[in-house]
């Protein structure tokens, strides 16, 4: 069987796991227990590169330490911030909007956080970057917000292939107005437009061409933005936001657990009719769209307590299912509710998420390949998927170098013996001891 080939450079040093292959087990006793889950890779992107452009030094509290965070570090250290690392914080020492080295190579990893968020931050200033990524981070879509900013005055020396890492950035400030970009492949090129938006030359409008996917990721970035002292106002119908100019002003933040990597847990849960309980996550009031996820374990069957500061789910020993979801607001979840669709008493449909092909890796297609190496069916969609219910067998899955195929088929494994998934690694993209943290909640995990 022909697995595919990790892109080993796009780990980390907070990347650990080695393994060539991990196999899990069911839990052998009742899964019952707290654990902490770290910080979100959304917030903390968006807050290390405000950071990174306020005036004065700021701390994160509840820091990600992942591959996806480790590259956003490195890149903001070589563009000359001071990004100093104390366990789960960070100290950031803000260039007020200059950055202090104006030339040199960043590297991107292969998060679409970065790649999405630091080109119209380096835009503002002047200098001359060369942008890299991972193998994949290098095919996923990225013309819509580099048009954008070639349109506002920044110049981009295109390597391989138009609107593509690795290119060449030329950066003299960028002009305000009004600049319009669809939102229908990615919520992250809004985002990234506007977390520079407040240092653009005049103020700038950012019209929204039709539907956001993911749109709830765009409040993420206005919440995030505001909390650090700007004002961007989306108008009355939700099509433009108006950001005044300004500055960013350092801040102490606390950031949450991650709300998509709380998701595998709570499934875990759902799956062993067990319960397990997240701290850290008020679930009326945070910004993370995979909150959602929670709805749809209680519409499984599950009970899910939201206490003021933490979330449990207690699992249930028949799962229902029987419904269609779409998934445009908060597509991460796809794969999670495909692997549990199959222990459910009725088909699951999920639609809308024909932007997740653009994602790790083709999700779709990834994961209607491994569920039905796994015995179970399912019909491909152009925008999703069905998943129907039967007892999967044990088999070798692929992980297609994605941390969330990796942790949705571990969940498979919580109820067939002997799943095998290659490259276990890969989960250093947002979750690095995400298997030994299943371990630790008595799923049996051999490398
Ligand atoms: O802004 C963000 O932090 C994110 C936006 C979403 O991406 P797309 O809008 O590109 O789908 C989501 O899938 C990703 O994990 C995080
Ligand atoms: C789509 C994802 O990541 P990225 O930030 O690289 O877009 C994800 O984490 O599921």
């Amino acid at each position: 069987m022909v697995l595919h080939q990790p892109d080993l450079e796009a780990r980390s040093p907070w990347s650990t796991n080695k393994a060539k292959e991990v196999q899990i087990s069911p839990p052998t006793s009742k899964v019952e227990g707290t654990i902490r889950v770290p910080g979100s890779k959304s917030l903390t992107n968006r807050a290390l590169i405000i950071a990174a452009l306020a005036e004065g030094k700021s701390r994160l509290d509840g820091l990600l330490k992942s591959d996806d965070s480790y590259w956003c570090i490195d890149a903001l250290t070589k563009l000359g911030v001071s990004v100093v690392v104390d366990g789960e914080t960070a100290y950031v020492e803000g260039c007020g909007g200059k950055w202090p080295q104006p030339s040199g190579e960043l590297y991107m990893g292969a998060a679409g956080t970065i790649a999405r968020f630091l080109p119209a931050a380096l835009a503002i200033g002047n200098g001359n970057w060369e942008i890299k990524g991972s193998r994949r981070l290098s095919e996923r879509p990225l013309a819509p917000l580099l048009t954008a900013l070639s349109s506002l005055g920044a110049v981009f020396d295109y390597q391989e292939g138009q609107h593509r890492l690795p290119y060449k950035l030329q950066a003299s400030g960028l002009a305000g107005g009004h600049v319009s970009l669809p939102g229908s492949t990615s919520s992250q090129f809004i985002s990234g437009l506007l977390l520079a938006a407040p240092y653009t030359e005049t103020p700038l409008t950012i019209e929204i061409e039709g539907e956001i996917v993911q749109r709830d990721y765009v409040q993420m970035t206005v919440d995030i933005m505001r909390s650090f002292g700007a004002a961007p106002q989306f108008t009355e119908d939700g099509q433009s936001i108006i950001v005044p100019s300004g500055t960013y002003q350092a801040q102490t933040l606390q950031l949450e657990p991650d709300v998509s990597t709380c998701s595998y847990f709570w499934a875990l849960a759902a799956l062993t009719a067990g319960s397990v309980r997240i701290d850290g996550i008020d679930a009326r009031r945070t910004s993370q769209p995979d909150i959602e996820i929670l709805d749809v374990l209680e519409q499984m069957g599950c009970t899910v307590t939201r206490g003021d500061d933490f979330v449990e789910v207690q699992g249930t020993t028949h799962l229902k299912g029987g419904f269609t979801l779409s998934m445009k607001k908060w597509s991460d979840q796809t794969l999670t509710i495909a692997a549990l669709a199959p222990f459910t008493d009725g088909p699951i449909t999920l639609t809308d998420a024909a932007h997740i092909r653009h994602h790790e890796c083709d999700r779709i297609a990834a994961i209607c390949t491994e569920l039905r190496k796994l015995g179970v069916h399912v019909d491909e969609h152009e925008d999703g998927l069905t998943v129907y219910p039967g007892k999967p067998q044990s088999a070798l899955v692929d992980s297609h170098d994605d941390h969330r195929m990796a942790m949705a088929l571990s969940l498979i494994g919580l109820r067939v013996e002997n799943i095998r998934i290659n490259d276990p690694g890969c989960v250093s993209k947002t979750c690095p001891d995400y298997f030994e943290q299943l371990s630790a909640l008595g799923v049996e995990i051999t490398y």
